[in-house]
């Protein structure tokens, strides 16, 4: 396999919260597809003054190197080409942003991101941006007081919610599920659950266990828009990329009182495993908002948790 050409890219922000997309010109390797302004890491060159060099020479702004803030690490092989995407968010800049370089600027909005062909590679850098940092899953509850336990956990900061209550029957779950979506219709609430049973009830946010990702070779069958899964090595990592999995969590990363027998991986290993998965990945076990600057900076996509939204 060739070797991987470092690229550093941005995802520039502006303060209405949209997004800077550049057109890459035809003649250019994925040449007429959208791309995160940037470009390749030069021998010995840092990947943050790599990243602010391409966005003087491409877009005309500075950046302050400091107050940007990792997002995700893609490898993807091409079949001509195989690049390390570094992706980086940046709020702040200085100077207006033109096509030095003649290429076409479009400022947008996040939910508008699926409406853009881009390179193969960056479907999961439009995962990372569209999917929050702070992931509530939810302890074992009467199905009464499940919608209490969300509002509850949006005031603390959680921004998506994962059902999962293997203590009810399936057909319970999935009632729940509705009623939940319907009183929480902005939110972005995931069923932890089968494939064929989400399908059914046109479940449109699915999370899988490790045993059930294991069975799964592909995500072609899945009819819902965010496919997640469970992982805790390398080979359930490898199998959620294989299948074409949205985004994982990884776990335990530290001690966790519901799986006390389980030696945790550390952060060590968690940042090892980050930057050899291209997914957007999750620190879950042991882990609450206190740590979620730590996963930023390693490259996650930030906590998932159960007791710290209680
Ligand atoms: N900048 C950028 N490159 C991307 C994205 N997605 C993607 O697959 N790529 C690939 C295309 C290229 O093979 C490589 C980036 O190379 P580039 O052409 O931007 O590099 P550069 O700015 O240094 O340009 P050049 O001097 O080599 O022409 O990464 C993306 O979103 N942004
Ligand atoms: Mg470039």
């Amino acid at each position: 396999m060739s070797k991987l050409i470092h690229v550093a890219a941005a995802a520039i922000f502006n303060d209405s919260g949209e997004l800077l997309l550049a057109l890459r010109d035809k003649a250019q390797h994925q040449g007429g597809l959208w791309e995160f302004p940037g470009g390749k890491v030069e021998p010995g060159e840092e990947v943050r003054s790599a990243l602010a060099r391409e966005l003087q020479e491409e877009l005309g702004i500075e950046i302050d190197q400091s107050a940007t803030v990792p997002l995700i690490q893609v490898p993807f092989h091409y079949p001509d080409k195989s690049v390390l995407l570094d992706v980086f968010r940046v709020n702040r800049f200085m100077g207006q942003p033109y096509g030095r370089e003649g290429q076409p600027l479009n400022w947008v909005k996040l939910a508008d991101l699926s409406g853009y062909p881009f390179p193969a590679a960056n479907t999961p850098i439009v995962n990372a941006l569209q999917l929050p940092t702070a992931l509530a899953i939810t302890p074992r509850l009467l199905s009464v007081q499940y919608c209490e336990y969300i509002d509850k956990a949006l005031q603390k900061g959680a921004q998506a919610v994962m059902l999962r209550a293997k203590h009810l029957t399936e057909t319970e779950q999935l009632n729940l599920y509705q009623q939940l979506a319907e009183a929480f219709p902005e939110l972005l609430l995931i069923w932890n659950g089968s494939m064929d049973a989400a399908n059914r009830a046109e479940v449109t946010a699915l999370h899988l266990s490790s045993e059930r990702l294991m069975q799964l070779n592909s995500r072609k069958t899945y009819r819902g828009r965010w496919l997640g899964a469970s992982c805790h090595t390398e080979e359930q990592i490898r199998r959620a990329e294989q299948i074409g999995a949205d985004y994982i969590t990884l776990s335990p990363v530290q001690k966790t009182a519901s799986h006390p027998e389980v030696t945790p991986m550390g952060w060590a290993e968690y940042s090892r495993l980050v930057r050899l998965s291209s997914l957007p990945v999750y620190a879950l076990g042991g882990v609450s908002l206190a740590d979620l600057e730590q996963t930023l900076q390693a490259g996650g996509q930030g906590i998932a948790a159960i007791r710290c939204f209680c």
